[in-house]
């Protein structure tokens, strides 16, 4: 990962001043972006390998374990079975670039990721994320939050997903939002911080726009959607403000911030319709780990069928697939 992001000392208005969003003209370019692609079978098994290696490869339950952790990180090692990656022209040797990007989990279940990570001989090449910040609500004393950040820094994570109080960007409180989440960067120290706005909870896309700023402002190295539980996640609207909103940070400060859609993505298509939408609106730079990743705890077991499909010509039966 990069140097992580300086924000800005103070907020600065100047920075909010394209928050209001022309719904229709949203929709308009997110129904252009999801029927505007026909791909040949090669180039789709390429976006389709790109997708895997910007997966945080995540599981986040009430009822996980060390051992299921430790499982998702050995599919996070070996995201494909090793003769489909073989004909994709690919081997799980040391170079191997097919890995997720991370895996994300709990604060209590990063001790777990940590060591399997390490016991594969990966820890620099996986990270390992973890929510914080009373994930998913954020709905406790600033205090517990900044703490909660710390321990799961401890215990190993290079990457914390911090919520924010939504309630702050529902009653107009910018300010106050700015200084919680600058307090949540500095708790994280060297860890990269990802922003997570709940973005289906704050009312408006314009209020999508604002919080998506402030949160760079405040020094967030990516945003992110959602959480994952809220009852609207990641949707294209949705992601094409945010995407504007860091394409206008960058344009005023020169720092990349990168953008993490999570919650619902499941298909093979939906991954696709991301990769095309940051490569339209950001452009080829931001088509990496560094800047992009897909939070998912289920898509990868839809990558792994179209792929098979791809190279086959054959829809597998699913005893062939291994059971995640
Ligand atoms: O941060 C990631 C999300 O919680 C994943 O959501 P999902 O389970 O709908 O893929």
């Amino acid at each position: 990962m990069g140097r992580n992001n300086p924000g800005c000392n103070i907020l600065d208005p100047g920075l909010l001043e394209n928050a209001v969003v022309n719904l229709s003209a949203v929709n308009e370019q997110a129904t252009k972006l999801v029927n505007s692609r026909c791909l040949k079978n090669e180039f789709e098994a390429a976006w389709l390998l790109k997708a895997i290696t910007c997966i945080d490869l995540t599981t986040l339950a009430g009822d996980d374990t060390s051992s299921n952790v430790t499982r998702l990180c050995r599919k996070a090692a070996r995201p494909l079975p090793e003769d489909l990656l073989n004909y994709l022209g690919f081997e799980y040797d040391a170079d191997c670039p097919i890995r997720t990007a991370a895996v994300c989990v709990y604060p209590s279940k990063v001790e777990a990721a940590v060591a399997t990570l390490h016991m594969l001989g990966l820890s620099d090449k996986i990270n390992v994320a973890s929510v914080a910040t009373g994930f998913p609500c954020g709905q406790t004393p600033l205090f517990t939050r900044l703490e909660e950040i710390k321990w799961a820094v401890k215990q190993g994570a290079k990457e914390i997903d911090i919520v924010i109080d939504r309630s702050l960007v529902l009653t107009g409180q910018w300010e106050r939002l700015y200084n919680e989440i600058k307090e949540m960067r500095d708790a994280c120290g060297d860890a990269h911080m990802k922003a997570i706005l709940a973005a289906g909870e704050l009312t408006n896309l314009s209020n999508v726009y604002k919080a998506s700023t402030i949160a760079m402002m405040a020094g967030a190295d990516f945003i992110k959607t959602s959480t994952g539980k809220e009852s609207i996640n990641a949707t294209i609207p949705i992601g094409i403000v945010m995407c504007r909103a860091i394409a206008d940070y960058y344009k005023k400060t020169n720092f990349k911030v990168g953008l993490k859609p999570a919650g619902g993505i499941k298909t093979s298509n939906d991954a696709i319709n991301w990769l095309v939408m940051i490569k339209e609106i950001l452009g080829d730079a931001w088509l990496t780990p560094e800047l992009f990743r897909i939070g998912a705890s289920g898509l990868l077991s839809d990558l792994e069928h179209r792929l098979y499909q791809i190279v086959t010509e054959k829809i597998g039966e699913p005893y062939e697939f291994s059971m995640g």
